[in-house]
């Protein structure tokens, strides 16, 4: 495989990606590309193979066969996960893994010192750009007021805009965001609708989710999943009348 006769326009190109778990096809010659500036939703069943899809761009299962290539030239099959994310691909877990104990400043200060560790966070005084930095994103994830607090009082939804915020901060070029609204009340779930919709605007978004009310409020293009390979690709009105889909769904 040549990286250099990939498409021009995407800035994720996976094509033709297969994994099996014991004989077991988690993917079965899956395709997925995502152009620069795009926010993709994908959906399907339990089992389609959204996770495995998920770890294979991010370095964490290794395809047996296929193509996953970044920004046009970057062979992600050829990189392990700690790589993948340097290189700008940020993936959110469905599990937030806020610290707790500390304030919510604190984390986000925590995930700009990244490499340079706990100690280093601690210890290293912010200059005025990472300052600004911060206030930028708590702004964004709607949790000025909450600066000072700690990350532990917050609700699971707040819990989860401060892991995105903490994402953000290494500038990724691609967020994966593993099915955010799981857990979450309505409100918090349109109110995370609208903060993707805000860092899609300067950022590729692929996101993972089922539930429909937060798909319907993005408002994007949908790949629907199933046994480990697209079965439909539109609107969410287009999948929706799919036949195909509504049998999947239907469990027929
Ligand atoms: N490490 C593994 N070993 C064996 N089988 C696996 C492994 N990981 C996933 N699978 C199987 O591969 C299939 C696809 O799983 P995957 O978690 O990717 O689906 P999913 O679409 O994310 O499902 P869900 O919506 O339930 O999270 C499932 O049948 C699952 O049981």
């Amino acid at each position: 495989m040549n990286p250099k006769h990939i498409a021009q326009d995407y800035l994720l190109y996976v094509d033709g990606v297969s994994v099996s778990f014991d004989g077991f096809k988690a993917l079965n010659s899956l395709s997925l590309l995502v152009k620069p500036g795009e926010m993709r939703a994908i959906i399907g069943p339990n089992g389609a193979g959204k996770t495995t899809m998920m770890d294979v761009i991010t370095g964490k299962t290794r395809p047996d066969s296929g193509t996953v290539v970044f920004n046009q030239t970057v062979d992600l099959t050829k990189h392990d996960e700690a790589t993948i994310a340097n290189l700008g691909i940020g993936r959110k877990f469905q599990k937030p893994t806020v610290i707790e104990p500390l304030t919510v400043f604190e984390n986000l200060e925590l995930a700009l010192a990244g490499k340079r560790g706990v100690f280093a966070a601690l210890t290293h005084r912010l200059n005025a750009d990472e300052q600004a930095r911060i206030d930028e994103i708590l702004e964004l994830i709607r949790l000025t007021d909450q600066r000072d607090n700690q990350s532990g009082a917050l609700s699971h939804g707040q819990k989860q805009w401060l892991e995105i915020g903490m994402l953000l901060i290494s500038e990724p070029k691609l967020l994966l965001v593993d099915e955010p609204a799981a857990g979450m009340t309505d409100e918090e779930t349109m109110r995370t609708a609208e903060l993707l919709k805000e860092i899609n605007k300067t950022r590729t978004v692929v996101v993972v989710e089922h539930d429909m009310d937060f798909i319907r409020a993005l408002n994007t293009k949908v790949t629907v999943l199933h046994e480990g390979r697209v079965l439909a690709e539109g609107s969410l009105d287009t999948v929706q009348q799919n036949q195909q889909v509504i049998d999947v769904y239907l469990g027929r």
